[in-house]
């Protein structure tokens, strides 16, 4: 196949004369000077060209097209550095070309479109977009539109766009309406926005294959399709751990050439049912407390986390509790070896062989350790914390770009779980403030980092009297089939607090979000004695869960972080 589809000839890139030679897999091109002595080479991937185009063509701001019948386009993945940013930027080459007869330009951009098709299958041809139009500034509408559209159109993708009116609206597409034909679904929004995509996908393949996901003990099945994420949000913790930069363009290529990255998911269950699933971080204490203190602030936009951060820690609280949690093998990978999870990380490789043996198909999974897991391989500690966070990536951010743990695998099957007891305020602050260098929050004697399967967390029971009687009381919890919304009531501080929340997150109305008086241990004298987990940007309306990590659940349209440096010592192409 490969030698059919080579070819070589003299092309034109503007009035200079180039060798251009495709071997398949690679097309490049190299300016041959007067005295036939080659200069710099661009060579760049089959599988990262974007379009081929007859005429003189451009796109942006505006398809312009130069019909000249000798002429043809190619756009393809230019990477440059992104500054102060972990991975790297994509951008849109795009290099015009032309022949010394229309017949040879038939045949480069046949033999060009024939080798994409070839090298590059996983390329999507029908799309699901979902806008949140009130995620992050605001800007989900015009992103897509002014920058991500284009380039789809430009690839020969089709896409059904779906603008939400109401949260959990892209949850019950993906769980009712009909999906045939489609490769894949784009979230255009933040962590929360994707985390309904996340949601609708992993339900509806559960009940395809009739598997119960209120079963801890049950090895799900993983999505078929694949998630795009557009970032538009406030923390887009997802794509930047995935990525490597929040930048549209960059996502949109990833989404056109088909990259495929597979995620680790963590299961959350309360009273023997699933309350959600998480891909960044479960988080209790602090990071509890900053989502809930946030959400009477939305109106702030993303700035909301930082206000709400310095008021949850001048609020300076800690929570008892007794975590369990089941350890992963030491022998595979530590949260403390200094190494990164980047593009082609040979730690979820080898998750990959040992979970997917028959390479690639995602069928074959029927593993599961969790059940035959005896109890005396559960770990437990009990005390007072800052906070407890699980996290199954990195959960790098822009706030935070080495993330909640920096060694932490996108797709090795485990997740980090990070103890921070109860300690001076100014030495929590250091803690936090390491987030935001490459200084090891870990190095802390009041920090702890495992790698862990699953997780538990209870109240002591002295903490569960005083839970009844002073802070949150579960009172009564009702299950609504038919939306899978739940109403709780609860009461804090001694006062009723009624939350009517759905399992994707409190009810909003206009991207106003239901305003839950947590924080009332700000101005009250009696500080709360319990906090609430952050669930990926979702409050979770029950303390005592438990937490199962799935190797590789989900797919994205995405690579894992590129190396910076590649690019530095000229290994990047173009
Ligand atoms: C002193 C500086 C401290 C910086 C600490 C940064 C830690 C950042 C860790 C970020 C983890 C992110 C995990 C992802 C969570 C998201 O799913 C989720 C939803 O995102 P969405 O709204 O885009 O849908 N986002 C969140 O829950 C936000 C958590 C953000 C926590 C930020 C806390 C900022 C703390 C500032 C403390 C300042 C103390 C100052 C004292 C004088
Ligand atoms: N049309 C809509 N109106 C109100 N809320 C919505 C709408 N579409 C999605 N949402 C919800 O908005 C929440 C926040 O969205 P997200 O895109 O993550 O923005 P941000 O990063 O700013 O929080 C998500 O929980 C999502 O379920
Ligand atoms: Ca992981």
């Amino acid at each position: 196949m490969d030698t059919d589809l080579r070819l070589e000839s003299s092309l034109w890139v503007g009035n200079k004369r180039h060798r251009a030679v495709l071997t398949g897999w690679n097309f490049n091109w190299t300016e041959v000077d007067q005295k036939n002595c080659d200069k710099k080479t661009i060579s760049v991937p089959v599988a990262e060209v974007v379009g081929v185009e007859e005429g003189r063509v451009e796109i942006l701001p505006q398809k312009l097209v130069e019909d000249k019948d000798k002429d043809f386009t190619v756009f393809y993945v230019k990477r440059s550095s992104s500054g102060g940013s972990s991975g790297l930027l994509w951008r849109l080459g795009r290099t015009q070309f032309s022949c010394p007869s229309r017949v040879l330009r038939d045949q480069w951009t046949e033999h060009l479109r024939t080798a994409v098709k070839t090298h590059s299958p996983s390329r999507p041809h029908k799309l699901l977009v979902f806008i949140n139009p009130y995620g992050g500034k605001k800007k989900g509408r015009q992103i897509y539109h002014s920058v991500v559209a284009p380039l789809f159109e430009l690839a020969g993708i089709s896409s059904h766009v779906i603008v939400t009116e109401r949260a959990n609206q892209a949850r019950d597409h993906l769980l009712k309406k009909d999906l045939t034909g489609f490769d894949g679904v784009v979230s255009v929004g933040g962590d929360g926005m994707f985390s309904e995509i996340l949601h609708g996908l992993i339900g509806r393949t559960q009940q395809e294959s009739g598997l119960c996901e209120n079963d801890p003990a049950v090895t799900l099945q993983p999505c078929p399709l694949h998630i795009g994420i557009i970032p538009a949000g406030s923390t887009d913790c997802v794509c930047y751990a995935t990525v490597g930069v929040i930048d549209p363009v960059t996502s949109a290529l990833h989404v056109i050439i088909g990259d495929s990255q597979p995620l680790d998911v963590c299961s959350v269950y309360h009273a023997s049912a699933l309350v959600r699933y998480s891909v960044s971080l479960v988080g209790y204490g602090f990071y509890g407390d900053v989502l809930a203190e946030s959400e009477k602030h939305r109106w702030m936009g993303p700035l909301r986390y930082d206000y709400s951060g310095t008021m949850v820690y001048l609020s300076n609280r800690s929570y008892t509790g007794v975590v369990q949690y089941l350890p992963a093998d030491p022998m595979l990978s530590s949260p403390r070896d200094k190494t990164r999870c980047l593009s082609g990380c040979s730690v979820c490789s080898r998750t990959t062989e040992r979970h997917f043996p028959d390479s690639g198909s995602l069928y074959s999974a029927h593993y599961s350790q969790f059940s035959t897991e005896s109890e005396g391989d559960w770990v437990s500690v009990e005390g007072r914390f800052r906070c407890v966070s699980l996290t199954c990536m990195s959960s790098s951010c822009p706030r935070s770009p080495q993330g909640l743990s920096p060694s932490a695998h996108l797709a090795d099957g485990t997740g980090d779980l990070i103890l921070v007891w109860d300690t001076h305020p100014l030495s929590f602050l250091k803690f936090l403030h390491r987030h935001t260098s490459t200084e090891d929050q870990f190095d802390l004697p009041f920090v702890e980092v495992h790698r862990v399967k699953a997780l538990r967390f209870s109240l002591p029971s002295s903490g569960r009297e005083e839970e009844a009687f002073g802070g949150i009381a579960e009172q009564s919890v009702v299950i609504d089939e038919e939306d899978q919304s739940y109403v709780e009531t609860v009461s804090r501080c001694g006062s009723q607090l009624r939350l009517a929340e759905s399992s994707a997150g409190v009810e909003m109305a206009n991207g106003q979000k239901k305003e839950n008086a947590f924080l009332c241990g700000l101005c009250c004298s009696k500080s709360p004695t319990v906090s609430v987990w952050n669930c990926d940007g979702e409050i979770l309306p029950f303390t005592e869960i438990l937490c199962r990590i799935h190797g590789q659940l989900v797919r994205l349209y995405a690579r894992g972080i590129e190396d910076s440096t590649e690019l530095r010592w000229g290994k990047g192409q173009v």
